[in-house]
């Protein structure tokens, strides 16, 4: 059998049970709500400040495009070194986000394609010294071939307005020729009028044809031009001959020769001008090339990191139904420890014992020594309970003592008393026949007297014992009444049984022979008073001993060693066969 514990000592380990169990769930909600928020801060000082740091690269990539887009065509060399100013920083702008979005915590293949990044814009911040040479170069390429097709444009301008003027001087006096009627003159005007014309058409061609360089052609283009160019040259070059002014038109001739044969002629400057501007121009692109590919990197970084930070607060979410499930599970524990605490340890352990031994102790109380004492699986309560059982046997005992005679060892008038109050109850209850029988000895003062009280002590237990023999089946109640006076209670005899009874015992005694010099048959006889309470009749204790008391007093009348019958109350109606009062 398991020894038994001290409640105090469960109690205490229940308290420190639940007390470490608040604790540990304190503990648990106070690390899950630090590990959300800590969560969240890491969600809004990296994620969040990622995702703005990739996005301020999409747009410095985007402004790096514009501004190479702007330095392609840029048309002025501060301009141009402004801008080229602007780019260097951009540049650096951008090498420096990459480095610092490489410093937050990232997976090694993000980590390495940012170090690619970094490396490719410090490729291109160090090819930014030939950009501005070459960029340089072809803009002074580019300026210088304007400046010549300005030069052109004059010249073209002149050239026109002078042969213009030269065919309409022609027409007038051709007209005024006609009007005198001089036909030879007229002739000779209208083959000048045909020269000039041929000179101004060939030359408006020729500056046409030097004016197409502006259009950027390919240099085999150029090359085609400048031999279209050399071609009409020399089909203008018979003409001069023939033209009156011919010093002026060497000299437009020799203009125009110096700007398609000379050392920095057109087609040579616009050869270097395409040159330049393709070198540069593929340096240009690759700055291009690489602002794009840049941009395209860090949007798809921005995206990467925004479905982080979605991803991020889905977990957070997970994470805050998990700690809201975990507080109400140790919620039910927590309410389930509590629960156990009253009814295990407070109400099983402690109030339901308590009542059962209060209960007990009422029982005792009040003399119902057969009562059940409760069980307790605690130490202190099966202590309460162990000494309870010793008042209870102290009880019966005191009982016993206080319901027995101690001379005869029957039951005495105080037990008797209680027990013809519970007969009587029955007796209303189920109707059954009640009789009371009341003797004592004869002449027992004289027994004394001549015996001693000590014989007179024996006398009486040798009858007791000699009557307790004949009770018929042990539910009587015999009891000592007083002094040498007895009474016997039986249930469920009529009259007849009751007379047989008492002449039974009275005749018991006689033949029991204690010996009796002062009696008439010189032994110790008994006088016995029946009082009999028929099924149908009621009658209080005090009736029914007084009557077996009458009966008794009669039989001494009568001449004691016998019995007198009586039945309880004057008003009842004796029946066919009753016997006779
Ligand atoms: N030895 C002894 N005598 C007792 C005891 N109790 C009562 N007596 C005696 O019993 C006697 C009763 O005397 P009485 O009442 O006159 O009765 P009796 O002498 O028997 O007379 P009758 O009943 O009329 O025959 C008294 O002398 C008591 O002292 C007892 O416990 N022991």
């Amino acid at each position: 059998m398991r020894p038994l514990q001290s409640l105090k000592r469960k109690l205490t380990i229940l308290f420190y049970l639940i007390s470490l169990m608040t604790v540990g769930i304190g503990i648990i909600a106070v690390s899950l709500s630090q590990s959300l928020k800590l969560q969240v801060d890491a969600m809004v000082a990296n994620d969040l400040a990622e995702v703005r740091l990739a996005m301020s690269q999409v747009r410095l990539a985007e402004q790096l495009q514009t501004t190479v887009a702007k330095l392609k065509n840029v048309v002025d060399d501060t301009e141009r070194s402004d801008l080229l100013r602007e780019l260097s920083a951009q540049w650096q702008q951008l090498l420096n986000g990459t480095q610092k979005l490489g410093s937050f915590h990232h997976s090694d293949d993000q980590t390495s394609a940012l170090g690619e990044q970094a490396i490719m814009q410090q490729q291109m911040l160090s090819t930014l010294a030939r950009l501005d040479e070459f960029s340089s170069q072809a803009l002074l390429s580019r300026l210088q071939v304007a400046n010549l097709i300005q030069n052109l444009n004059d010249m073209q301008a002149g050239f026109v307005r002078e042969y213009r003027d030269n065919l309409g001087n022609l027409d007038e006096r051709a007209r005024d020729a006609m009007t005198q009627g001089n036909i030879p003159a007229l002739n000779s005007l209208l083959s000048d009028h045909h020269i000039n014309s041929e000179f101004l058409h060939l030359g408006e061609r020729l500056f046409a044809t030097l004016l197409r360089t502006t259009e950027h052609l390919p240099p085999v283009e150029i090359n085609s031009l400048q031999r279209q160019s050399l071609r009409l040259l020399r089909e203008m070059e018979p003409l001069v001959s023939q033209l009156n002014d011919r010093e002026s038109a060497d000299n437009w001739l020799a203009q125009l020769k110096h700007q398609m044969v000379g050392s920095d002629n057109l087609f040579e400057l616009s050869r270097n001008q395409q040159k330049r501007r393709a070198v540069a121009g593929t340096h240009f692109d690759e700055h291009a090339n690489m602002a794009r590919q840049s941009a395209d990197f860090f949007q798809e970084e921005f995206r990467q990191r925004d479905e982080n930070i979605r991803n991020a607060s889905l977990d957070l979410k997970r994470d805050a139904m998990a700690f809201l499930v975990l507080i109400v599970v140790a919620g039910i524990v927590y309410c389930g420890l509590i629960w156990l605490t009253n009814w295990h340890f407070i109400a099983k352990g402690i109030i339901n014992p308590v009542i059962a031994t209060r209960n007990a102790m009422n029982d005792i109380v009040n003399e119902k020594l057969d009562t059940v004492l409760p069980k307790a699986d605690n130490l202190e309560l099966q202590q309460m309970v162990s000494s309870l059982e010793t008042l209870k046997s102290y009880a019966a005992q005191v009982k016993a003592i206080s319901e027995i005679d101690g001379l005869t060892g029957i039951h005495n008038r105080r037990y008797f008393d209680l027990k013809l109050d519970a007969a009587l109850a029955r007796h209303q209850k189920e109707h059954i026949h009640l009789g009371l029988i009341m003797f004592d000895l004869d002449y027992f003062k004289q027994f004394n007297d001549t015996y001693g009280h000590l014989a007179g002590d024996q006398c009486l237990k040798d009858v007791v014992n000699r009557i307790k023999q004949l009770l018929p089946n042990g539910n009587e109640t015999f009891a000592r009444y007083g002094g040498e006076e007895f009474v016997l209670l039986v249930q469920g005899y009529d009259w007849r049984a009751l007379r047989q009874i008492a002449e039974d015992i009275r005749e018991s005694i006689v033949t029991l022979a204690i010996p009796h010099r002062q009696t008439p048959q010189g032994i110790a006889t008994l006088s016995l008073g029946i009082a009999h309470l028929p099924q149908d009749q009621r009658a209080t204790a005090q009736e029914l001993i007084a009557t077996g008391d009458t009966a008794l007093y009669r039989a001494k009348r009568r001449g004691k060693n016998c019995c007198e019958f009586m039945v309880v109350s004057t008003s009842y109606e004796p029946k066919p066969g009753d016997p006779l009062i």
